[in-house]
């Protein structure tokens, strides 16, 4: 039997770190804000409904030998759908695999029944969690508030990593930034699960429909914005460079059809001008957006039309 050693000069593979940290929460606290703030980059929507988030978005940040692999999850909530069961299931199989939780609070308010459900679903977890507490730009009694979501945790073992921050995603980056070294530090040895350059594991189509859902549940009223959902159908480039990108908002009547399209069709040219606006920001690039209306009666409580629609 022979032995041949290892060539002297061969290059030595770093050891590199890499893990999936989940962020966790109940609607609208600012889960897709400290998202895009890790990253310094859009890759989840955001808007003022609570609810944006519909399935997990994953978010990518790599220094040096160090991956981080961000899951951002639908709000923790009540399901009044097969849609909301949906989300919550996809909170539920994100947690089952991450090696770290980022529970995020509203520190403007004190917490309420959807956070109880957060505590109980993450207090156990054997794994290291973080509770950031949330818009502190914006909240009177941040210290007092935070004392309410942190006795949530009672009852968590002593010997589990557990540790807490306060900050506004909005507008601390520092604080955004040493939180992110913190989860950087916490990584295990792993090869990296994606290439070096990414910063989402979405597709181009499925990021920018969710940029125009964002938009479009920024304008729309009352119940209207959960009855909507997006997708991208084409998607060419020209040669000087200019997206040329078409979609569609599905709603679930076609009474909701002129509602989303609006007098005259003003809403929807709002909509479409709106989102081509952010895309020709994340994009670098001119777009043209195209958009249509289309019913697909009950998507919402359609196992098919959700699976098509991109929720499975
Ligand atoms: N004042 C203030 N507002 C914030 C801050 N972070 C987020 N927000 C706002 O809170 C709202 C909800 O933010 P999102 O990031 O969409 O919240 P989310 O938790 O991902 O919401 P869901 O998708 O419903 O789960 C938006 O209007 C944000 O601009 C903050 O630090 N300060």
């Amino acid at each position: 039997m022979t032995h041949s050693a290892p060539a002297p000069d061969a290059p030595e593979t770093p050891t590199t770190y890499a893990g999936f940290v989940a962020i966790v929460g109940k609607p609208n606290v600012g889960k897709s804000t400290l998202l895009n703030a890790f990253l310094g980059t859009k890759v989840a929507p955001t808007s003022p409904r609570p609810q944006t988030t519909r399935r997990d978005v994953r978010g990518i940040y790599t220094l040096g030998e160090r991956q981080i692999i961000f899951i951002d999850t639908p709000g923790v909530h009540k399901p009044k759908d097969a849609l909301g069961k949906y989300m919550n299931h996809e909170v539920h199989s994100a947690l089952a695999d991450v090696d770290a939780v980022i529970w995020v609070v509203d520190l403007r308010h004190p917490p309420t029944d959807e956070d109880s459900l957060v505590a109980h679903q993450i207090r156990d977890l054997p794994k290291p969690l973080l509770l950031v507490g949330n818009k502190t730009d914006a909240a009177k009694y941040p210290d007092e508030a935070m004392r309410l979501y942190r006795a949530l945790l009672e009852g968590r073992r002593e010997d589990l990593e557990t540790s807490e921050t306060m900050l506004s995603a909005q507008n601390n980056t520092n604080a955004v930034a040493t939180l992110r070294e913190q989860v950087l530090e916490g990584l295990p040895e792993n090869p990296f699960f994606f290439p070096q350059g990414s910063a989402s594991d979405q597709t181009r189509e499925m990021w920018a429909a969710e940029i125009v859902r964002e938009e479009a549940m920024k304008k729309l009223r009352d119940e209207l914005p959960y009855a909507v959902a997006t997708r991208v159908t084409r998607w060419t480039e020209r040669e000087d460079g200019l997206q040329r990108i078409e979609g569609e908002i599905v709603v679930e009547k076609n009474a909701h059809k002129g509602m989303v399209i609006g007098a005259g069709g003003k809403q929807l040219r709002e909509i479409g001008q709106a989102a081509r606006k952010q895309l020709e920001v994340f994009l670098d690039r001119k777009v043209y957006l195209g958009l249509e209306v289309i019913v697909i009666p009950g998507w919402r409580e359609d196992e098919e039309a959700l699976r098509e629609l991109g929720y499975e």
